[in-house]
């Protein structure tokens, strides 16, 4: 039998369905167990206090650790899309997750291996450690050497997974309902749509090592950033090897001097500019993990290319245009382009267009200062709240158009690790090169 923390991951749905059966059971348990205490005692906790209680939010983690991928990346969504809605317990339950993956044991990963690569796949390396040294949201990470000498990490795909993520995701969902985790108000149905997208296109791994190519080849001039070099010969549909980097991750890069710290944010926002306009290709999931220092050479590495995305012309020149008029601080025109992009495309009344271009006004204002300290801004926060309160009014965004929801998206997300970094830095200089007449 695995030992505790590599359980076989359960490749059938209806293994995976069980494990669920299973959870809602002990959470009822414990929750009549409490009650009865409670009444006992005289006291009378709310049914929602009783579910949400410590040993139920790890009972919980605990099941969902299989279900890792699905219910870590709802967990990202939602907390863009509702982030002050959703109780602390919830954050509480994803921090959980997150450290804790359960790895596939020896046996599942080899017979992974062999599959992939054929029996003899060790002959390929020097040394293959058989611990993953990190967890990805499907899969697992090793450490491995070539036989002249250069370092590997090999990211390994949980078998079945692909097979599976549409009912993990609804699985997950049934979860956090009957934990309570999630408040009525939310609409889930959209979210989960665009979780059981985003994840069936990250189980492509043939493709996530395209985008990795890609972003290598196009970022070659930039000696301040590092993309891994990809070894076709050892990737496949579930295994992705590549260079192993070894920067600091960005958590702690809060302890480095401000020079390093303001030169992290501005490549990484010099990079979104690059990647909105001239790549037209962006990595649409700023997460603190998705990125490494090399504080001795002043790079960041950058990881994680499942979620890429193309930008068509429009919307790219769209955009150019709009902040180009955010920069000037000119109205109309933000609207124009807002137009241009394929927002307001129904008849919306002065006043809702007002509001959302307020909102475009409020995430441009580094734009138009020298030097924006996100250190002492609330911006992040701001435009969260924002956009929170517009998207809870029924029908205000019209449905935005879903690439510029990303683009957002990955705004916010370094807005936000700039705000964590705590840094100055000239965004209207680094926008400067594609600001139009
Ligand atoms: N080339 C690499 N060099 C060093 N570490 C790596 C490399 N690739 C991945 N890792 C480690 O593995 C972790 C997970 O990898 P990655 O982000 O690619 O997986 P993922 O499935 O996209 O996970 P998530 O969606 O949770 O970000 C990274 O956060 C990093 O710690």
């Amino acid at each position: 039998m695995a030992s505790d923390n590599t359980r076989k991951v359960p490749t059938g749905r209806l293994a995976r369905l069980v494990n669920i059966g299973g959870l809602a059971g002990n959470v009822m348990t414990n929750v009549i167990a409490d009650r009865v205490k409670d009444l006992s005692r005289g006291d009378k906790r709310s049914y929602g206090a009783l579910v949400l209680q410590p040993k139920n939010i790890k009972a919980l983690a605990d099941k969902l650790s299989h279900l890792r991928g699905a219910a870590m990346k709802l967990g990202q969504l939602l907390s863009m899309d509702a982030g002050e809605l959703l109780p602390p317990e919830l954050s509480g339950l994803l921090e959980q997750l997150r450290n804790k993956a359960t790895p596939m044991p020896h046996k599942q990963l080899i017979g992974v291996m062999e599959s992939e690569l054929g029996k003899n796949w060790i002959d390929n390396f020097s040394y293959f450690d058989l611990r993953p040294f990190a967890a990805a949201s499907i899969g697992q990470v090793h450490k491995a050497t070539l036989a002249d000498g250069r370092q590997l990490a090999v990211k390994v795909q949980y078998p079945g997974i692909a097979n599976s993520i549409n009912s993990d995701v609804d699985n997950v969902a049934t979860l956090l309902a009957v934990s309570r985790l999630i408040p009525k108000e939310v609409d889930l149905v959209p979210t989960l749509e665009e979780v059981k997208r985003q994840l069936n296109v990250e189980a492509d791994y043939k493709l996530e090592a395209k985008h990795l190519k890609d972003f290598y080849s196009a970022l070659q001039h930039r000696k301040d950033i590092t993309v891994p070099k990809v070894y076709d010969a050892l990737t496949t549909q579930h295994i992705i090897t590549m260079e192993y980097l070894e920067g600091m991750s960005l958590a702690s890069c809060t302890e480095l001097d401000q020079s390093h710290r303001e030169h992290i944010i501005s490549t990484l926002l010099a990079l979104f500019f690059e990647e909105l306009f001239e790549f037209r290709q962006m990595q649409s999931d700023p997460n603190f993990a998705n990125y490494l220092y090399d504080p001795r050479t002043s790079t960041i590495q950058l990881l994680d290319f499942g979620a890429t995305r193309d930008i068509p012309l429009a919307v790219s020149e769209g955009y150019r245009q709009l902040l180009s008029a955010a920069t000037n601080n000119n109205k109309q025109q933000v609207i124009d382009a807002a137009k241009a992009i394929g927002f307001f495309q129904n008849d919306i009344p002065e006043q809702q267009i007002e509001t959302v271009v307020s909102m475009f006004m409020l995430a441009t204002t580094p734009l138009r200062c020298d030097y924006f300290d996100f250190g002492k801004s609330e911006l992040a926060s701001q435009i969260k709240d924002m956009g929170l309160e517009l998207s809870m009014k029924q029908g205000y965004w019209h449905t935005p158009p879903v690439d510029a929801m990303f683009i957002h998206r990955k705004l916010a997300g370094l807005y936000l690790i700039a705000a964590r970094l705590e840094v100055k830095v000239p965004v209207q200089q680094l926008f400067a090169p594609y600001l139009t007449d």
